[in-house]
């Protein structure tokens, strides 16, 4: 049913953002503020109780599409937090000015964490990546850029080859890329001086919550002894589990594992398609962040200082 208070490009974000057209944590952070944008640009409300309310209902609207990535909650309170004024265009300018702090914000803090990741990583080394993360990118492009030489191993990441997307932009980056399909990456380890992944969400206990795979693979790591990082701004910080909540892990439809003819072909099975999972933070060696790294288990600190306010809800209906 449209919702005549929100402007398309609102419905528009939210379908992109749930088809994965729009994806990736930090990514879909930036879609959703910038779709909150267009809202407070395009909406005719005539008072400043019903553009608040069309605000509300345009992030309701977003937080709907996909549950896993805190980075996009995060995106939406950090806007309607900042919302304020009497007048509709003091709300409108309210809006428009937070969505650009934050989108400036999100790439000025993937930047300065590219830096730190970059640190960790050393002249020859190769990396091996899963799935498509911007915060993991930056880390290798810092790298690249202070003159290292960084090869890559990359992981296609099933069912919806995300490694393929980090191929092209490692290649573009200059670096040497080598693409496995995710059941030899035990076998890649041998070869490999670091595993470097994103995260949709990190827990307060340091659980890191990445696409399916990254928790065997962090187990096959350690088994190895290749250390393992996680790249993740602190957009990606979950307030809620800092009070016992835990991260819904998003399921996404069958046919992205099997398509329906090979399935009807095979007769009646399950089929389960999970798209995240959590790695528990003993297997993470560190999560590194715009404010410096961070051994997982003392996340909890900063996530405080940052999030210590809570996980309030300024869409829902007052
Ligand atoms: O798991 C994924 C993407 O999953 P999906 O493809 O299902 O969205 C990425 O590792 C994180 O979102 C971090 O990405 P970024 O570092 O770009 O925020």
């Amino acid at each position: 049913m449209t919702d005549h208070r929100l402007a398309p490009d609102v419905e528009e974000t939210a379908e992109a953002i749930a088809s994965m057209e729009i994806r990736g944590a930090a990514t879909i952070a930036a879609g959703a503020a910038e779709a909150l944008a267009t809202q407070a640009r395009e909406i005719d409300a005539d008072s400043p109780e019903a553009f608040r309310a069309s605000m509300r209902a345009a992030a309701r609207t977003l937080r709907e599409t996909r549950p896993t990535a805190v980075s996009l909650p995060n995106a939406l309170r950090y806007v309607l937090r900042r919302m304020d004024g009497r007048s509709v265009d003091a709300l409108r300018g309210s809006v428009t000015d937070a969505v650009e702090e934050f989108v400036a914000q999100l790439d000025r803090a993937q930047e300065d964490l590219g830096r730190v990741g970059a640190n960790r990583l050393a002249d020859g080394d190769t990396v091996m990546t899963h799935c498509h993360s911007t915060d993991a990118l930056a880390c290798i492009e810092a790298a690249v850029e202070q003159g290292k030489e960084i090869e890559a191993i990359v992981k296609e990441t099933r069912p919806r080859n995300q490694g393929h997307i980090t191929a092209e932009q490692l290649r573009e980056a200059g670096v040497p890329v080598t693409l496995i399909v995710d059941s030899a990456a035990r076998r890649y380890l041998n070869e490999a001086d670091h595993v470097l992944v994103g995260a949709d969400s990190i827990a307060a206990d340091g659980g890191v919550i990445n696409k399916i795979g990254t928790s065997g693979l962090a187990v096959n790591a350690r088994e190895r002894g290749v250390p393992i990082m996680t790249a993740a701004q602190t957009i990606k910080l979950h307030p809620e589990t800092l009070t016992g909540h835990t991260v819904e892990i998003e399921t996404r439809a069958e046919d992205e594992v099997i398509d329906r003819k090979t399935r009807e072909g095979i007769g009646e099975i399950a089929v389960e398609n999970p798209a995240f999972d959590v790695t528990p933070p003993r297997y993470m060696d560190a999560i590194v962040t715009e404010h410096g790294q961070f051994p997982p288990e003392s996340i909890v600190t900063l996530m405080r200082e940052l999030f210590g306010e809570g996980a309030a809800e300024p869409w829902a209906e007052p």
